[in-house]
């Protein structure tokens, strides 16, 4: 659709999001840069922990209608941004905005009422709900209507019926009306992510933010996890996601924020930004000259790696960066900072528990185990 077709769709309300070509940032692509139209706007947040600045964002603004992917190396504040956007936690400075509505100092339920939700890893506590159970939950409207209330039934007068309704309208468009009645805990990764999904859309958001959608996500379940996501923007929704899947973000979002070292280093479309020297810097350190978005590109950091007596790169264990899964589109790259690992789809992606903490029944388990292949997706 052209730009002047657009702009009459927008103001007779027919836009169609997924055609929509005018341009997202005011001017030149920068960090930082306006937006034509966002929904967030963020200025000086910043979080320190101890002497570590974890995120210290002069100015942000995420686009409406649009998916945006941040991304950036491990510890680069990504989450914590999340988190701090999202009302869960508290920064040292700064304020933001969502939909003109201040939102510094409010809690986090407040700002899932407002319509802009995130999703979060099942808890140990939420694997012990059916499926049908957390998505009541979901709905929840204030921080005392909780677990209980999910639970009993007639607590909700009212609102029950529609609550239920909405919910299995939910689990049927994500295929996972079947397992209603399961338990959380017995599904297998992708429908996790699934599940995590439709239980945010539960307070019909605008804005959906998605911590790493495609972590733990066997390939096969792959495609239906970014038709769901695109289909968010084709409804009206405007997506905010953190992944460390390359394949991913080249392939669905609109437009591409980097984080290192907890400031903003680069925006742009995706094509631009995977060939910009500072995303590259901030990802591989010293190998440069390296297009992420390419399968060429990661064959040739495969090379220079494995010529690299640095990079542990090369072994089963340490995983490949496999040019042939891009080339499938079904596996997937990540890449972490000073290229230390590329590796395959589902075994990277677990957080194996530190010392001194315990493994969450909820998670998946750990990558080459026997249990792993037993739960892969169907
Ligand atoms: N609760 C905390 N206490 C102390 N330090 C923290 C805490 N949370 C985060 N950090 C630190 O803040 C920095 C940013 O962490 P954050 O988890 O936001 O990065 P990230 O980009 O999401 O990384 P990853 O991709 O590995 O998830 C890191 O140095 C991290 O160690």
């Amino acid at each position: 659709m052209s730009e002047t077709g657009n702009a009459a769709a927008e103001s007779s309300g027919t836009i169609d999001y997924m055609t929509d070509t005018r341009p997202i940032a005011e001017g030149a692509a920068a960090p930082g840069c306006r937006k034509r139209d966002p929904i967030v706007i963020a200025d000086n947040v910043t979080r320190r922990f101890g002497g570590i600045n974890a995120v210290d964002v002069e100015h942000l603004e995420i686009p409406r209608h649009k998916i945006t992917a941040l991304i950036g190396p491990n510890g680069a504040g990504k989450t914590t941004l999340f988190n701090l956007l999202t009302g869960f936690d508290t920064p040292n400075s700064g304020k933001w905005q969502f939909e003109g509505t201040d939102l510094a100092g409010m809690s986090s339920y407040k700002v899932a009422r407002l319509g802009m939700v995130r999703t979060f890893q099942l808890t140990k506590v939420m694997g012990k709900l059916t499926v049908m159970e957390n998505m009541r939950l979901g709905a929840s409207e204030q921080p005392g209507e909780k677990l209980r209330n999910a639970l009993f039934r007639g607590i909700w007068g009212g609102r029950e019926k529609d609550i239920t309704d909405q919910a299995e309208g939910l689990l049927t468009k994500f295929k996972l009306d079947t397992k209603r009645d399961d338990y959380a805990a017995s599904l297998s990764g992708g429908q996790r992510k699934l599940l995590e999904m439709a239980r945010a859309l539960m307070v019909r958001p605008k804005l959906v933010m998605l911590d790493e959608p495609m972590a733990g996500v066997n390939p096969a379940l792959t495609q239906s996890l970014l038709d769901h996501i695109k289909n968010l923007k084709a409804e009206g929704m405007t997506v905010l996601f953190v992944e460390h899947d390359m394949h991913m973000v080249r392939h669905i979002a609109d437009w591409v924020v980097v984080m290192a070292e907890g400031k903003v280093v680069a925006e742009g479309p995706p094509t631009e930004v995977m060939k910009d020297q500072a995303v590259i810097d901030a990802y591989l350190g010293a190998h440069h000259d390296v297009d992420l978005g390419a399968a060429g590109g990661v064959e040739e950091l495969e090379e220079e790696l494995a010529a690299d007596d640095q990079s542990v790169v090369g072994t089963e264990d340490a995983g490949m960066i496999a040019p042939e899964a891009i080339h499938e589109g079904a596996e997937t790259l990540r890449v972490g900072h000073n290229g230390d690992a590329g590796r395959r789809t589902g075994e990277a992606r677990h957080r194996e528990p530190g010392p001194g903490e315990v493994r969450d029944p909820a998670s998946p388990p750990a990558p080459h185990s026997a249990e792993t292949e037993k739960k892969v997706d169907e």
